[in-house]
């Protein structure tokens, strides 16, 4: 059937639900083979009157765990770690476990301990005790490895931003290289990401960009501005900062196969499933989503204080779709950003 285009005002009537549930703003972007169109709707900071606007960087959170996956699987296509390799093969003594492999790090399937479920029990102490904070990688490691295995490596899909913290130090090994300029070589240069930035360890965002605000977990306590932070306890999993059109650009140039060659593209979107709804599935640093219309779409959301995200684009790159709202710890808020995707990639309810 002819693609029908993105429905645009159900893109707007899913950021106005976000600010009715308690985001000062939502924002979204969509890049086709017509050109962008974007919904901005609310304040970048609240009570400010600015608005939000699609220009502006704001902090991706786990969305940089799909620059992290790009950047590993450039260097296993080059023959510098295979992706069945120990990671003690290459960083000896890091992890307990030896059959730890780089897929299981790559596809949530190692079994390491997410610290970050004890930083944050607490959402707003928990934040204001790590937002300053800087941490070397293998610190944040020893916090994971403190607690047993949750899974045996390789048996099943659990969720860890530990993961993603080994893939940072697994490229500033086989890269002699920071996270900060492995990126820039390999992904925001390439495709000219301009408000795309790794600034780890600055807790600033240096060009325009949209406030945060942490919702407290206490019903009714006024948000918390986390704009200024050092998300230092994600780096590589989750510090990355971005635009909405820059998300597009880099998930449609990722499956447009713009960054990686083919077997390694392949193996990247290799997916397995991360729960019982059958719509939701992981591979390698990315997520698939198959939404109501057959249509699937790969890419990944975010979540670090202050901050939702959802970047994600079609099989072929041609369609792509980011939108943010500026708060965090609410989940009604997260889902409704969510149904974004549904009315970008599934468009208009036929008349
Ligand atoms: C889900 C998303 N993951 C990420 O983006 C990573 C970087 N974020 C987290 O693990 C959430 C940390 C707590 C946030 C805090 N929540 C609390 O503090 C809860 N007590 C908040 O909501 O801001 C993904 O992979 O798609």
């Amino acid at each position: 059937p002819q693609d029908p285009g993105p429905d645009m005002a159900g893109v707007r009537a899913a950021l106005t639900e976000a600010t009715e549930l308690g985001a000062p703003g939502a924002m979204a972007r969509y890049d086709g083979p017509d050109g962008a169109l974007s919904e901005v709707v609310g304040e970048r900071e609240a009570g400010s009157g600015l608005p939000m606007d699609t220009d502006a960087q704001f902090r991706i959170g786990s969305v940089t765990k799909s620059f992290s996956a790009v950047v590993l699987l450039q260097l296993i296509g080059e023959g510098a770690a295979g992706l069945d390799d120990p990671v003690n093969d290459h960083l000896p003594g890091l992890l307990p476990d030896d059959r730890i492999t780089l897929r299981h790090v790559l596809n949530h399937r190692s079994g390491l301990w997410d610290y970050s479920n004890d930083m944050f029990t607490q959402t707003v102490p928990g934040f204001e005790a790590v937002r300053n904070e800087v941490y070397p990688l293998q610190d944040l490691v020893g916090l994971s490895t403190a607690e047993p295995l949750t899974v045996e490596p390789g048996s099943a899909y659990a969720y860890s931003n530990a993961n993603f913290v080994v893939v940072g130090l697994l490229v500033e090994h086989l890269t002699g290289q920071s996270l900060a300029e492995a990126y820039q070589e390999r992904i925001i240069g390439p495709l000219d990401l301009a408000g795309t930035a790794y600034v780890h360890p600055e807790n600033t965002m240096p060009g325009e960009h949209i406030d945060g605000h942490l919702t407290p977990d206490e019903a009714g306590q006024p948000l918390v501005d986390s704009t200024e932070q050092t998300a230092s306890w994600a780096q590589s999993a989750g510090a990355m900062i971005s635009t909405p059109g820059d998300l597009n650009r880099f998930t449609s140039g990722l499956l447009g196969g713009e960054l990686l060659a083919p077997e390694q593209l392949d193996v990247m979107l290799e997916v397995m499933p991360t729960d019982d709804t059958g719509t939701r599935h992981y591979g390698l640093g990315l997520r698939r989503y198959d939404l109501s219309c057959e249509t699937s779409v790969f890419g990944h959301t975010g979540t670090v204080q202050g901050y939702y995200t959802y970047a994600f684009t079609t099989e072929d790159g041609e369609e792509s779709l980011a939108a943010t709202a500026n708060t965090s710890n609410n989940g009604v808020v997260n889902t409704a950003l969510g149904e974004t995707l549904e009315a970008a990639f599934c468009g208009a309810e036929a008349p």
